[in-house]
């Protein structure tokens, strides 16, 4: 393509360039091949204008860069943006060309692989070729393939894209973080539907203000949804309320879900073993399903999954009832086993003290005895997170037992200490491996355990070493052991 065909109208350029055949994109100099437009972006750690030299000298042929960048004298077109991310957003979308026919994006602070997995088995099971991208990957008909982020920068986003739509995907549900909406990563996508969870504390070490994480978290519906696309908001939610608001104020079509909802309202959920029986109305008309999945938290991200069927284009009637068929993600109120006295063993994602709290919540009915957590919380993220969740854990469980989580560049101690310091009573066992095990050893009749925080990760990252490790391989070791030696 040409740089004139890939600026478009966002950007004035010279007629002398429009021409320019750019054979590649990079927003990292390393990436640069010759013939490449090189994106020189100011970022976090440092200014990508400061690799403008070494691009030049890998062969780039065009730079993007932000208005009043300092750049080293080149002859090579200079294009400058006051939002040079959005406008590389832009024109990944344009280089790589094919998306899906249908996509959707989910954002909130907890639910969106839930949901955009839900959505993805809904989709599929409407006859629709369906993937979903985002923490665990991307899943597609025929396999999942890892992602680093849970919403890729735009050009490794917009190359996926294209080679889901030549393998035939009609369908996308994918997850926009609140790095991803700020970074601008998914302004290219072509949205139908974009669905609001809910928003909680997060991601503090990177977003000022609880404010600034929900206008980034609002970004989907105030600058990326087009006009005619419909806004699914979880109105039970934190935040839906003013989702749902501002989605309208901007003249989208709202649907919204929830026991307040008014699209899909939740009448009554009633526990049915590990499963639960949902009464659903849709316009005057009830629906009686049963949702094979742990927890109320469940329950609200399969209606929103519902509502983004609807919002592409499915019938009540038809994407209800497959609600029944669910499966749960990974790590999510995962039921891993069963200790020997038949007490139930969770593992869950939660690493937020909302989800921490939900995920007890959810549990508790099942608790005939005591209810344990072994949870940890993560280095070099959100600090103010670990005294929240350490008193959440000692609120909600009746057996807290205090362990690691990817304790990255920290010392791990110091990081119990500063969980440890908001919940009296709890235990501390920094080994995880460890930690699981002497929870499961504890366990009696009428227990129930949850291992919160690592979810389907498979590993623990310490200092930048990642140690293989699983929850559910510890589960595992820990029952077999009990069943050898118990
Ligand atoms: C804090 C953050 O999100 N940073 C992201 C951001 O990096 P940055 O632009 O700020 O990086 P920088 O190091 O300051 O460099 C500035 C520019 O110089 C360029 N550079 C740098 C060195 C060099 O030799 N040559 C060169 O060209 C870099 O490529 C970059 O374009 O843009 C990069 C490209 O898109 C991302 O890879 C990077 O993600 C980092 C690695 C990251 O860890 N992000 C996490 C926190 C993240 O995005 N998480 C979310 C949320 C997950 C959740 O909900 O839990 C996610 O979506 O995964
Ligand atoms: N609707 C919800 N409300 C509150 N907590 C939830 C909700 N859905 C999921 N959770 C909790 O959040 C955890 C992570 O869920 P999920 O992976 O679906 O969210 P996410 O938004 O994708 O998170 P992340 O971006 O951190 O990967 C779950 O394991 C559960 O503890």
């Amino acid at each position: 393509m040409t740089l004139g065909e890939l600026i478009g109208p966002e950007a004035r350029l010279p007629a002398r360039w429009a021409d320019l055949p750019i054979a590649g994109l990079a927003a990292d100099s390393r990436q640069v091949e010759p013939g490449y437009l090189f994106a020189a972006l100011p970022g976090v750690n440092t200014d990508g204008a400061r690799f403008v030299a070494a691009a030049l000298e890998r062969g780039a042929a065009a730079i993007l860069t932000a208005d009043g960048a300092t750049l080293p004298q080149t002859d090579v077109p200079v294009v400058t943006d006051t939002d040079p991310r959005r406008l590389l957003a832009l024109i990944a979308a344009r280089f790589y060309g094919l998306q899906p026919a249908t996509e959707v994006a989910v954002t909130g602070t907890n639910g969106k692989t839930s949901v955009a997995s839900s959505v993805r088995q809904l989709w599929a099971g409407q006859g629709f070729q369906a993937a979903s991208l985002g923490t665990v990957g991307v899943v597609t008909p025929t396999g999942t393939q890892t992602l680093r982020h849970t919403t890729p920068d735009p050009i490794e986003l917009h190359t996926l894209l294209a080679a889901l739509a030549r393998d035939g995907v009609t369908h996308l549900a994918l997850e926009a973080s609140s790095h991803g909406l700020q970074q601008r990563r998914i302004d290219g996508v072509h949205l139908a539907a974009g669905a609001f969870t809910n928003i909680s504390r997060d991601h503090m070490d990177y977003h000022a203000t609880f404010e600034d994480y929900f206008a980034q978290k609002l970004r989907l519906f105030r600058a990326l949804l087009p006009k005619g696309a419909v806004a699914v908001v979880d109105v039970d939610g934190e935040g839906g309320d003013r989702v749902a608001a501002e989605a309208r104020a901007r003249g989208l079509d709202v649907i919204t879900v929830g026991r307040a909802g008014e699209t899909f309202r939740l009448l009554s959920d009633e526990i049915d073993g590990f499963a639960q029986t949902l009464v659903i109305e849709h316009e005057g008309k009830r629906h009686e399903v049963r949702l094979p999945l742990v927890g109320g938290f469940q329950a609200s991200n399969a209606l929103v999954a519902a509502g983004l069927c609807l919002a592409t284009g499915g019938q009540a009637d038809d994407v209800l009832p497959l609600l029944a068929d669910l499966k749960g993600a990974r790590g999510r109120l995962d039921l891993a086993g069963t200790a020997k006295d038949g007490a139930p063993i969770f593992i869950d994602y939660a690493h937020t003290p909302d989800a921490l709290a939900k995920a007890l919540d959810a549990l508790r009915p099942y608790v005939e005895s005591r209810l344990l957590v072994v949870f940890g919380c993560g280095g070099d993220r959100d600090k103010g997170k670990r005294p929240q969740m350490g008193a959440a854990a000692v609120e909600k469980a009746d057996v807290a037992i205090v362990t690691d989580d990817n304790s990255r560049g920290e010392e791990p101690a110091q990081i119990r200490r500063e969980i440890l310091a908001a919940a009296p009573g709890a235990a501390e066992i920094g080994d995880r491996g460890e930690a699981i095990a002497q929870a499961i050893a504890m366990l009696r009749r009428g227990d129930v355990l949850l291992v919160a925080g690592k979810g389907h990760e498979t590993g623990q990252t310490v200092g930048t070493t990642v140690i293989p490790f699983s929850d559910h391989d510890a589960v595992s070791a820990a029952l077999g052991n009990e069943a050898k030696f118990g």
